[in-house]
């Protein structure tokens, strides 16, 4: 949606408004104890069925909440919101709209203005997986010694897999008896691919080459050595067609590479490749759970879709949360974003949000291509709050870069080992309270007199010990990790990505970026290899590297 009508963002009224009260409000500790701290808890948090948004200890007062709104109506986010479940062209710049909210529309559910026969598509396609899954499962469908598949690897990169890898793994204690074991291999070095080739039967692998353009150099260099291995591997005349599994936009490609028609699962240009994993992008996560538990998997989605359609701003979970990012983000200056689940296997939620909002949110113009004046995404990592409290976290806690915090913890504990019960919690819990009210000079002074440290000692240690707090985090609790909760907080994020691209009026469809770095490695290749010499007119920095590479100095 261009937005030539709407005044530059940074001149926008609300915009101001919200500039001028962060003065105030930066490093703010909101008043979290007593009655005043109940009140607090009670108006700056939101619920959804059982799924928990605590954002009271933000530095956020009913003001600044209500200019967010204000900006967000001034942007004109429910009309985008509209836009984008209608099916209006929203990638502007590849003129397609971005449906992947369709795919995981249940039978009946309205569907939207101009996706009629994306919908038909979509049901094809989910009903073949359907039969796929389930022939997998009863051992009909095998390899050249008719034995029943073992083993599945996907290989597929980028949104290709990490959607697919952070559900198989958040779901393991869902995989299904019958079903083969899931892996994943993409990297351009082969490391991968060679380690599970060592260790895997060939007879018994199936292999799903997952790309959307089916041209990506890493998936298909993967593919290739996958394939030579299966052919050096199987007796001569072995069908090994019937190993290969294609899911892609391009059609002509599967059959290029030889994947049988049957075997083939199309996806469309309008699903963009990190908001794909509804789509039979999601293939393995079915393989591994069942289509059972694929179809909760789906209407998690789908419920955070309706909410997130439906829902009025105020209470709209994605809604506020991306107002909030654009609160600490253009406001209070923390432009690295640090997500922490406390949940074993959601180790790989990190890596796949990464991908989602910083290939969104990485823009530097605006709609009307007019280079942006205020920041746009923040840097994204993350890892398991346990093993983040014993790695980075100290930079959290008193480093000098305003870090945005996203504490992420189940209810139900995640391993049944009563020895953990609330363990996970309660830490999640403690980093949260202490980021936010650290330890002050006299705390720490008493209690370094109780523990007889001289003053000489004390002076000189107070200031390296104290812990400033102020420090703001959310905390999303989910009732447990199943493939509905999963559903619900993967739409949760790729909603709130797409608020805060409205509010910048960037598209979060795009990526343009990545397109350069891929043509230069076309080009060094020969190079590397040395089978050329380096384009005279190479820079003098890859020309040495490139030596230095190939041994020559
Ligand atoms: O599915 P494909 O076409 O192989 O692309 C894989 C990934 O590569 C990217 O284009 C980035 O290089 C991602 O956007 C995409 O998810």
């Amino acid at each position: 949606m261009s937005d030539s009508a709407v005044p530059r963002l940074t001149e926008s009224a609300a915009w101001q408004a919200l500039g001028a009260r962060a003065g105030d409000l930066r490093g703010w500790r909101p008043p979290l104890k007593g009655t005043q701290g109940e009140q607090r808890f009670r108006r700056f948090s939101l619920q959804l069925d059982g799924l928990f948004f605590d954002y009271a200890r933000q530095p956020v007062d009913e003001t600044t909440r209500d200019l967010l709104l204000e900006l967000a109506r001034e942007r004109r986010l429910p009309e985008r919101i509209r836009a984008l479940f209608a099916g209006e062209p929203v990638n502007a710049t590849e003129g397609r709209p971005a449906l992947h909210t369709l795919l995981r529309a249940p039978e009946g559910s309205a569907f939207p203005v101009h996706g009629a026969d994306a919908r038909a598509a979509v049901r094809t396609e989910l009903a073949r997986m359907t039969r796929f899954v389930d022939r997998v499962h009863r051992g009909l469908v095998h390899g050249w010694d008719d034995r029943p598949f073992t083993d599945v690897v996907n290989l597929g990169i980028g949104g290709s897999e990490l959607g697919a890898a952070m559900a198989v793994q958040a779901l393991s204690r869902f995989h299904q008896r019958e079903a083969p074991r899931m892996h994943f291999a993409s990297g351009s070095d082969g490391v991968q691919l060679e380690d599970l080739i060592r260790r895997l039967d060939p007879a018994t692998t199936l292999f799903i080459v997952a790309s959307k353009s089916f041209t990506t150099s890493e998936t298909l260099l993967n593919a290739r050595a996958a394939l030579h291995w299966l052919e050096a591997c199987a007796p001569e005349g072995a069908h090994l067609a019937r190993h290969w599994v294609g899911v892609s936009a391009n059609e002509e490609g599967m059959a290029r590479f030889g994947i049988p028609e049957e075997q083939r699962f199309r996806i469309w240009d309008w699903v963009g490749g990190r908001y794909s994993v509804a789509s039979a992008m999601g293939l393995p996560v079915a393989l591994a759970v069942g289509m059972r538990h694929f179809q909760d998997f789906l209407a998690g989605m789908h419920a955070m879709d309706r909410h997130f359609e439906e829902a009025p701003l105020p209470v709209n979970l994605p809604v506020i949360a991306g107002l909030l990012q654009v609160w600490s983000i253009n406001f209070l200056g923390a432009h690295t974003h640090c997500v922490l689940p406390y949940h074993q296997r959601l180790a790989r939620l990190p890596a796949w949000l990464q991908q989602l909002e910083m290939e969104s949110l990485g823009k530097r113009v605006d709609s009307g291509g007019r280079p942006v004046d205020y920041h746009t995404g923040a840097v994204v990592f993350g890892e398991t709050g346990f093993h983040a409290q014993h790695s980075f976290a100290q930079l959290l806690f008193q480093g000098s870069c305003p870090v945005a915090v996203d504490f992420l913890i189940s209810r139900e504990d995640a391993s049944g080992l009563a020895v953990f019960h609330g363990v996970a919690q309660a830490q999640a819990l403690g980093q949260g309270r202490a980021l936010m009210t650290g330890r002050d000079r006299a705390t720490l002074a008493g209690e370094m007199i109780r523990a007889g440290v001289d003053e000489e000692q004390r002076q000189a240690l107070l200031a390296h010990r104290e812990i400033p707090g102020g420090r703001p985090s959310n905390t999303l609790v989910f009732p447990r990790l199943d493939p509905y909760n999963l559903g619900r907080l993967i739409a949760f994020y790729e909603h709130r990505t797409f608020v805060q691209a409205s509010i910048w009026d960037i598209n979060p469809f795009d990526q343009w970026g990545v397109e350069l770095g891929k043509q230069l490695t076309r080009a060094l290749l020969p190079a590397v290899t040395g089978e050329t010499d380096p384009a005279a007119d190479l820079d003098a920095s890859s020309c040495g590297l490139i030596r230095i590479l190939r041994g020559a100095d």
